[in-house]
């Protein structure tokens, strides 16, 4: 049962499997597979050019697969019987007719789409633009356009949201709003996939990340998990007043010291315990002592070395 045009599975979970779009003779999206479960955040992250907003039209039926597919609660959009109730997008910052108002905006989607008017009041209520409600479009900031996109994708209280770039243009207060805003759909049992190049944001957000370069899979997982497969790249910052006995003593044990601009030792190839247990051995006071661990930046910018530049 993947082609029939009966409602999807309850659980909204996103599959894309083998997916590929040749535009002329290179590939846009390359092969690619990966799953984003429901009650979780996922960030699809990857350097201009990867794929990511083909891969997200190729989901919604926008672009059509060279090879592979893409399902959404084990259908394929095209076979939604009912899409808006199943799956919410936002591809880019809202666009509306310029004299309208935003509750009006709403409403002529509500109408289209079958659903009752009082949906509109009700998502904009929840993305907090009620107070412009009544407000015309060619009057809103780009915050507010992004709010009003996510009220539109959120017209049939769908189980999946689709997101591009949803931060972008958003001030600092924006960004916390669609964090906290995001995460709760997730929590309450939603399918929540947003795309970013905001890696720092998307380590606050996402619970789990897809990432891509050259429209190929890099690596996915929990994000600690993805981070945490970069242990082997962490670092000890240990500072010492006899900072030269400890380099000598860690060296004899194997390790690699760089010196930071603070003075600090930056020890590779052994844990924080260790460099503890050769400092004790070697009568040497310690100041500081810590693991220091790549961030989402580091990882991503590790694992995508060399494989995309700017397409
Ligand atoms: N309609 C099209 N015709 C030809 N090439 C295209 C088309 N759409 C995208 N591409 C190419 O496919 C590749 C992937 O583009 P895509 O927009 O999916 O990447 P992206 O990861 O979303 O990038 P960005 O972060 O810059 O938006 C790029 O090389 C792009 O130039």
């Amino acid at each position: 049962m993947t082609d029939g045009r009966s409602s999807p599975d309850t659980t909204g979970e996103i599959v894309v499997s083998r997916l590929t779009k040749i535009y002329g003779s290179a590939p846009a999206v390359d092969d690619l597979s990966f799953r984003v479960e429901p009650g979780r955040v996922t960030g699809f992250l990857g350097p201009n050019g990867a794929g990511k907003t083909t891969t997200l039209r190729m989901l919604l039926n926008l672009v059509t697969p060279t090879a592979g597919q893409a399902t959404i609660g084990g259908r394929r959009y095209a076979n939604l019987t009912d899409p808006v109730r199943h799956v919410g997008a936002v591809l880019e910052a809202s666009s509306a007719h310029k004299g309208r108002t935003g509750i009006n905006h709403l409403r002529v989607i509500c109408t289209a789409a079958g659903l009752p008017r009082s949906r509109a009041d009700e998502v904009l209520a929840q993305v907090g633009l009620a107070p412009a409600a009544r407000r015309k479009f060619k009057g809103y900031s780009l915050g507010m356009k992004q709010r009003l996109g996510i009220a539109a994708a959120m017209l049939g209280d769908p189980r999946v949201l689709i997101l591009d770039e949803p931060a972008n243009g958003l001030d600092p207060e924006g960004i916390r709003w669609m964090r906290g805003f995001l995460k709760s759909l997730a929590a309450e049992g939603r399918t929540v996939l947003v795309s970013s190049h905001l890696l720092s944001e998307m380590q606050l957000l996402a619970d789990d990340v897809v990432i891509i370069a050259a429209g190929r899979l890099i690596r996915q997982g929990p994000v600690d998990q993805v981070i945490g497969s970069m242990a082997q790249t962490a670092r000890v910052r240990v500072r010492s007043p006899q900072a030269e006995t400890l380099r000598a003593a860690l060296e004899r044990e194997s390790a690699t010291v760089d010196v930071d601009d603070q003075g600090a030792l930056l020890v590779g190839g052994v844990d924080a315990p260790t460099v503890g247990r050769v400092a004790l051995a070697a009568s040497v006071e310690l100041h500081e002592l810590a693991t220091e661990r790549p961030d989402l930046e580091g990882v991503f910018l590790e694992l995508t070395a060399g494989k995309a530049g700017i397409r």
